[in-house]
């Protein structure tokens, strides 16, 4: 696929993959830009349609599924979310790198295409501090908290695995993690911020 290489973030909810990737994108604006996924899921205050997420219904979804214009999707404490071939298009159309958070099934399903991004695993302290940022974030109800709960005791088990993710990063203090981030992409963002200064 054309342009450079995209970048994967994956790892449980409530591990700060959102806060990271915004820092990123809001530093460097004219570098990344971020792969809009479809979700069943309802927008929580805040989101914005087109922007966080393209929300949209299971028939929707599930029919654009079944005409071939998802790169990859998923179930997720029961609701579906999906990359289209079209969200990344418009990313890498205008030569930025493009960014997908995405599940782990998302993550194996990927590592099937011919995407070949750098994938990064964001992982919280521990499960104590994951559960405080998740009820302190005040998204979630007590079942799909118990969910993403749940469902994190598995992906933090994942993001350990060497032969699936390039970087890990433990998402403890934010500005050392970001820093870590940033150390970890500046090849990229370097050759970006290059091309586009040559173009
Ligand atoms: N496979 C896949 N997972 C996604 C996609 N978009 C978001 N996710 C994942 O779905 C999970 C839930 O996302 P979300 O409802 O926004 O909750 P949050 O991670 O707690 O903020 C997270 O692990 C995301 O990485 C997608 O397009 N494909
Ligand atoms: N290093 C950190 N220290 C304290 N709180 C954090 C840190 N990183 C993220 N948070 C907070 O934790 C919550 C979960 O982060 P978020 O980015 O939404 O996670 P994810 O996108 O992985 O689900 C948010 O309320 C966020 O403000």
């Amino acid at each position: 696929m054309a342009g450079p290489r995209p970048v994967v973030f994956s790892g449980p909810s409530g591990a700060g993959k959102s806060t990271l990737l915004k820092k990123l994108m809001k530093e460097y604006d004219s570098v990344f830009g971020f792969s809009v996924s479809h979700t069943t899921r309802n927008p929580r205050p805040g989101e914005v349609n087109g922007k966080d997420y393209h929300y949209v219904t299971r028939e929707a979804m599930q029919k654009a599924i079944d005409k071939g214009e998802f790169i990859e999707s998923a179930v997720f404490s029961g609701n579906m979310y999906g990359t289209s071939k079209a969200a990344v298009q418009a990313v890498q159309a205008k030569n930025l790198i493009c960014i997908l958070d995405i599940d782990m099934q998302g993550v194996r399903n990927i590592k099937k295409t011919d995407l070949n991004p750098i994938y990064v695993s964001i992982q919280p302290p521990s499960m104590a501090v994951l559960e405080k940022r998740l009820r302190d974030r005040k998204t979630e109800t007590e079942e799909s908290l118990q969910k993403r709960l749940h469902a994190a005791q598995v992906d933090m088990e994942f993001g350990k695995e060497p032969d699936i993710f390039d970087v890990l990063i433990i998402n403890d203090h934010l500005d050392e993690a970001y820093g870590q981030l940033k150390e970890a992409l500046s090849e990229e963002i370097n050759m970006v911020k290059k091309a586009s200064l040559s173009s």
